[in-house]
């Protein structure tokens, strides 16, 4: 970012690849203090020359000692700067400073909450958290001895080395991660290790993002012109504000109809946003395009890299047509980046605003929320005076009703997985549960089952409900829906809606389990 990040104390985290690594940087932004997420090939000058109080290596896939291994110079623990190691960054401390050793606890991974319980020897970083407490665990290596200088803060029945700790150098480990909220006490082992250990001060705020992000859109844009994928979702909305903002008129937003948005959408997007705001909207109608391209089509990747490329593609038009357009910007949050796959992380499934893009693109990319998750973005909204019904709108992916129809996409289907995400809105808003439930739709199995309606025989389709409960859609859990009000949603489908004999409920949580089903 710019120069203005200088006035705040700066807590860098370095990436090892773990899927919970920028949720460390929103923890510390949650307690007031400036983080960012940056390469684990950060040099030694690099960091010096960032300046940060405190630095947080995180968890990763990968296993220290393995030939393939992301590595750290030793240098780091020289540098002075307290240093907290997650999960893989506890295994790296262990591994590199004399002394220490890690080793691979041979299939007994543990996985899953469990009961911490602290040594003998008071560390400053537990201090003030009860013992025991349940922490989450995620891992099949240990620590197999603590290195020269730390000694022992806690153990799980499972892992004798949980926790190390070196008060006088200010170097952690723990093996747990800390920063989910399935660890009971996390927030306030890395409050210590911000606060009391690192010393930092708490003097950032959400409002100072979009000082920070005008003026780098302002930098960065000069006198060109910008177009925005605007979708009606929180993201692209807020991001839409925030641009006009920072460069008014040099601003186009432009919403495609790609024939796979919910029953009403394209009209209710319009009149929720067109001429507010001061926003230009170009609505698109893309969806013989769209559809075209992705008839027959059944493997969810390739549905997805043929949206992401139909978005650009017609975004390209549209650009010709205005003339002088070099940015592309979207609503990308980090959710989209981190399952799309990095160098450092697996690809869960590509978001088509990040891993369903073609790779020869020839707009430039702005994503101001790209480091953010969906209660910050949701927090920007309120900031921005935005109204309460647009800032906590459920979420509605990009690829839209195209990943809620297991395999082939027809008009037919698209009918009947509208029709029934209609209802099932329609009775949630009815029951007064919209604001208490994070995400919720229908699904179009590709399972055909035997039924008997008005005495006759049925071979039909199955129509899955999927509501689910979530902060940030990182982890989710289904929702625990009133058993009546299923029935009613249940009852409904099956009599409105055509083709469809058998209404299911996703009980699954994520993980193991997305969100969508594609
Ligand atoms: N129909 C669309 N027209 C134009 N751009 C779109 C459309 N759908 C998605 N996008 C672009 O892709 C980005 C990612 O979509 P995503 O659904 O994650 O975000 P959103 O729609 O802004 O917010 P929400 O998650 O609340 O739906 C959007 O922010 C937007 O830039
Ligand atoms: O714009 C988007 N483009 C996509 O390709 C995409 N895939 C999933 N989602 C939304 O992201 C959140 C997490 O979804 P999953 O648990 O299914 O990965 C949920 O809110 C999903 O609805 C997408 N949004
Ligand atoms: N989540 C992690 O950081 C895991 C670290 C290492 N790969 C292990 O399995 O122990
Ligand atoms: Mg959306």
């Amino acid at each position: 970012m710019t120069d203005l990040v200088e006035q705040y104390d700066k807590v860098l985290v370095l990436d090892y690849g773990s899927q919970y690594n920028q949720l460390i940087t929103r923890r510390i932004r949650e307690f007031g203090v400036f983080s960012e997420l940056k390469s684990r090939k950060m040099t030694i000058a690099e960091i010096k020359a960032y300046a940060p109080k405190a630095i947080i290596l995180s968890g990763g896939p990968k296993s220290v000692y393995a030939d393939d291994a992301f590595t750290i110079d030793p240098e780091i623990f020289k540098l002075q700067i307290p240093i907290l190691g997650v999960c893989y960054g506890m295994q790296l401390i262990a591994y590199k400073l004399p002394g220490g050793q890690v080793a691979a606890n041979n299939g007994n991974g543990e996985f899953g909450q469990a009961k911490l319980h602290f040594s003998q020897q008071p560390s400053l970083l537990l201090a003030g958290t009860p013992d025991p407490q349940t922490v989450l665990m995620s891992h099949g290596d240990s620590v197999a001895k603590i290195p020269d200088g730390f000694v022992l803060a806690a153990s799980t029945d499972k892992t004798a080395i949980a926790a190390i700790a070196n008060d006088q150098a200010k170097i952690y480990g723990v093996q747990f991660h800390a920063e989910t909220t399935l660890s009971e006490y996390g927030n306030d082992i890395l409050k210590n290790f911000v606060f009391k250990i690192a010393g930092c001060q708490a003097n950032w705020q959400m409002k100072d993002f979009i000082d920070l992000q005008i003026d780098k859109i302002r930098a960065e844009v000069g006198d060109k012109k910008v177009l925005l994928g605007l979708s009606g979702g929180v993201d692209s909305s807020v991001v839409a504000v925030l641009l006009h903002k920072a460069i008014g008129k040099q601003l186009t937003c432009i919403f495609v109809d790609h024939g796979l948005l919910r029953k009403n959408e394209a009209e209710m997007v319009m009149a929720s946003l067109a001429g507010k705001f001061g926003l230009n909207i170009i609505k698109i109608d893309a969806q013989r395009r769209f559809l075209s391209k992705l008839a027959h089509v059944t493997e969810p990747e390739k549905k997805r890299k043929i949206i992401g490329k139909e978005f650009i593609e017609t975004f390209n038009d549209e650009a010709k047509k205005l003339k002088g357009i070099e940015f592309l910007a979207q609503g990308t949050l980090y959710t989209d980046v981190i399952e799309s796959g990095t160098d450092t992380a697996q690809t869960i499934k590509s978001h088509h605003n990040v891993g369903g893009l073609p790779k020869d693109m020839h707009f430039k990319l702005i994503e101001p929320l790209r480091t953010l998750f969906k209660d910050e973005a949701r927090e920007l909204g309120e900031e921005l005076d935005m109204p309460h019904a647009l800032v906590w709108r459920q979420p509605f992916p990009g690829p839209g009703l195209a990943i809620r129809i297991l395999g082939e996409i027809t008009e037919e289907k698209l009918a009947i997985v509208r029709d029934s995400d209609a209802i099932l809105r329609d009775e949630i808003a009815k029951a007064g549960l919209e604001d208490n439930i994070w995400q919720y739709f229908t699904i179009l199995t590709g399972l055909r089952s035997v039924g008997v309606m008005g005495d006759g025989r049925t071979y039909d389709w199955t129509i899955a409900i999927r509501a689910i409960t979530s902060i940030d859609g990182m982890t989710a859990d289904f929702a625990k829906l009133p058993w009546d009000l299923l029935g009613k949603i249940s009852e409904r489908i099956v009599n409105e809606v055509g083709h469809i004999n058998r209404v299911v409920y996703d009980i699954t949580s994520k993980p193991p389990a997305t969100i969508e089903w594609e």
